[in-house]
């Protein structure tokens, strides 16, 4: 039985989404990990498996899991990209996505942008979460990071000029640092102006990749706590800008960007490991 598929991405943060809200496809870790090898898979940075909502007033429940075949509460590039889906689907211009960092609102506005409500951060470092009782606002590591989590663990190193670091050499080594007991997304921030920043994110469990939505998200919400960019702010990461609202009214996380399909096709499962 071939299993179809969507092929996804948001600004180059690419993804394979397969729908399980009306049967199972035995998608284990290993099979993922697989499907999301670029040489022998169809290859992607993340792998989204929509399910049934099981939540009032959900659309649909989000799975998202790693290259590596980890899961992780968030990725904001493919929440836009299921919010785009859904619209396609059936018209719906505004959904809810059910995820394991929370219900998500997310609409697609009239240029085809899509804006999705990350919610909250969460600045504690029980929540991030961080091995020990420290400031979020300063890691006791070389070069003074910030970690915020959007859902998924976030720590962002400021630089005088995104150049002067390699994040392949750096993120993985930050990734497994001890003081992150769920490992961490590594984000590199040059700021530009009040209301821009350049970012490059080393993605835990994917590696480097074009652009990280909540990697921007978690780098304007530690930008704003350190008093360098205002709440609304253009992030222009490698594959290219969002736009990033931290709400002062109720502290929520807007991120706004384009998603789009590159192509749809199947695969056979039994061709990869179970
Ligand atoms: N690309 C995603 C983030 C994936 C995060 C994942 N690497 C993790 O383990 O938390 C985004 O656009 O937000």
């Amino acid at each position: 039985m071939m299993i179809p598929f969507s092929k996804m991405h948001g600004l180059g943060n690419d993804f394979v989404v397969v729908d399980e809200r009306v049967e199972r496809h035995g998608l284990t870790p290993a099979r993922i990990a697989a499907l999301a090898d670029r040489h022998r898979g169809i290859g992607c940075d993340q792998f989204v498996v929509l399910r049934p909502a099981c939540r009032d007033g959900a659309d649909v429940f989000v799975r998202f899991f790693n290259a590596d075949g980890s899961e992780s509460g968030a990725c904001g590039n493919a929440s836009r990209c299921v919010a785009d889906l859904l619209w396609r689907g059936d018209g719906r211009r505004e959904s809810v996505l059910q995820t394991r960092a929370g219900l998500l609102p997310a609409w697609v506005g009239e240029t085809g942008l899509v804006t999705v409500d990350m919610g909250a951060p969460a600045l504690e470092w029980r929540d991030v979460p961080l091995a020990e009782p420290v400031d979020t606002l300063h890691l006791p590591l070389a070069g003074d990071p910030a970690a915020a989590s959007m859902g998924n663990p976030h720590a962002t190193f400021f630089l005088a000029d995104i150049l002067d670091l390699d994040p392949v050499v750096a993120g993985p080594l930050l990734e497994h640092d001890p003081l992150f007991p769920e490992r961490a997304n590594i984000g590199f921030a040059q700021i530009l102006s009040r209301e821009a920043m350049r970012l490059r994110v080393w993605e835990r469990g994917s590696g480097l990749t074009l652009a990280c939505g909540s990697g921007a998200c978690a780098a304007v919400v530690n930008a704003v706590r350190r008093g360098l960019v205002e709440r609304t702010c253009r992030v222009e990461m490698d594959g290219g800008a969002l736009s990033i609202t931290w709400r002062e009214a109720d502290g929520h996380v807007l991120m706004t960007g384009p998603a789009t399909t590159s192509f749809v096709g199947t695969f056979d499962p039994e061709a990869y490991p179970s």
